[in-house]
């Protein structure tokens, strides 16, 4: 049986951030074992096994254009289809200290999907990757993976089947760790994979994400845009010497966040190109997986999302195709895709 697990895809700021308690401590176990001297905790990996992912008949094909990235995906999911919800949040509340953040929320992530987030400031969309990665739990409600009710968070035992990577906003890579060892580190800590068969996993991964002859370079030495590259990278490399690839359900928050249009494009395309591909070594596609986009940026609604949830208030005030979003005569989306200042929506 596949296990579960989270992972920190893409430490972007540092992952700790906001966590309390137990999640802080189990997270902050995170660090080198090979590469470092701690010892790794029991499911919570660093960065993905990322099956890369097919449309299901293993023939698909993913153009990078502007008039096609947004249909693939969503010809190939049914919004009828109640099968194969591989993430379910299920009223669910959640506040901090006084403040009231989510108030009941309630959607479906189906096999196959490239959703979106999005909504005004501080209305919670980050909040809600944290829930649904297991990296905070909800006050009240339920969440279910793969149809089972996740009681706990990141360790739950009894979830297996799905992992679900969590891509962080901002760029913090391991400054300590350079970019081989950055994006190998999943492999390095929880395969067993020799390291040279590591360095070219790290290589072929690294020319997925249009990178190459910068495994030596440290974070430090990389612009913002190939500092998100390296972390997609990150995000997506996986053991293919297994016999089966664990589906897999990645959470990117803000993937675009702070590039300009064109490195935008080049992130967009990725996000959408990782996930239609992977072999196993039995020579087996990755499964079908979804994806999660909180973004605030138009251009990647419309490149790397297919359906979009609109967050405001703690609860998702509307649900629909990416194409649909523009029409809406829904009050609140009116003012968000206009950008207006009056309206519902309060600043
Ligand atoms: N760990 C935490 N402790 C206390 N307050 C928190 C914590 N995490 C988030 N918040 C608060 O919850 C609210 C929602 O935050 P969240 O980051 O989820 O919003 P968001 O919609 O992603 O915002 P943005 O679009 O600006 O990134 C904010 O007011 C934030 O300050």
């Amino acid at each position: 049986m596949w296990s579960s697990a989270v992972y920190w895809a893409n430490s972007w700021s540092s992952p700790m951030h906001g966590l309390k308690g137990s999640s802080r401590s189990r997270v902050s176990l995170l660090g080198r074992r090979r590469l470092c001297s701690c010892k790794s905790p029991r499911k919570i990996l660093c960065a993905s096994t990322a099956p890369l992912l097919n449309l299901g008949d293993g023939n698909a094909s993913y153009e990078s254009n502007c008039s096609n990235t947004t249909e693939n995906l969503a010809r190939s999911t049914s919004l009828k289809d109640e099968a194969n919800i591989l993430i379910e949040c299920r009223d669910v509340y959640k506040s901090f200290e006084e403040k009231q953040i989510l108030n009941g929320i309630n959607f479906k992530i189906r096999q196959g999907e490239a959703v979106g987030i999005i909504g005004p400031s501080g209305t919670g969309k980050s909040t809600v990757l944290k829930i649904m990665a297991g990296l905070l739990a909800p006050d009240k409600g339920e969440v279910l993976i793969c149809g089972k009710i996740r009681h706990g968070l990141i360790d739950d035992e009894e979830i297996t089947g799905l992992r679900i990577g969590l891509v962080f906003q901002s760029a913090a890579l391991f400054d300590w760790l350079n970019v081989r060892e950055n994006v190998g580190f999943v492999l390095y800590e929880h395969s067993k994979m020799p390291h040279d068969k590591i360095a070219e996993r790290v290589k072929e991964t690294l020319a997925a994400v249009g990178l190459k002859d910068v495994e030596h370079k440290m974070p430090s030495e990389l612009s913002g845009g190939m500092k998100k590259r390296v972390a997609l990278a990150r995000a997506i490399i996986y053991d293919n010497t297994k016999e089966e690839i664990v589906p897999e359900v990645l959470l990117y928050d803000e993937p675009t966040a702070g590039l300009d249009p064109i490195a935008s494009t080049v992130i967009e395309d990725l996000i959408r190109s990782v996930h239609l591909k992977g072999e196993s070594r039995a020579g087996k596609l990755g499964k079908i997986a979804s994806y999660v986009v909180v973004t605030h940026q138009h251009s990647t609604i419309k490149r790397a999302v297919d359906r979009l949830l609109f967050l405001h208030e703690g609860k998702i005030v509307w649900e629909g195709m990416t194409h649909e979003f523009t029409t809406s005569t829904n009050p609140v989306v009116e003012q968000f895709a206009l950008g207006c200042l009056d309206g519902p929506i309060k600043y």
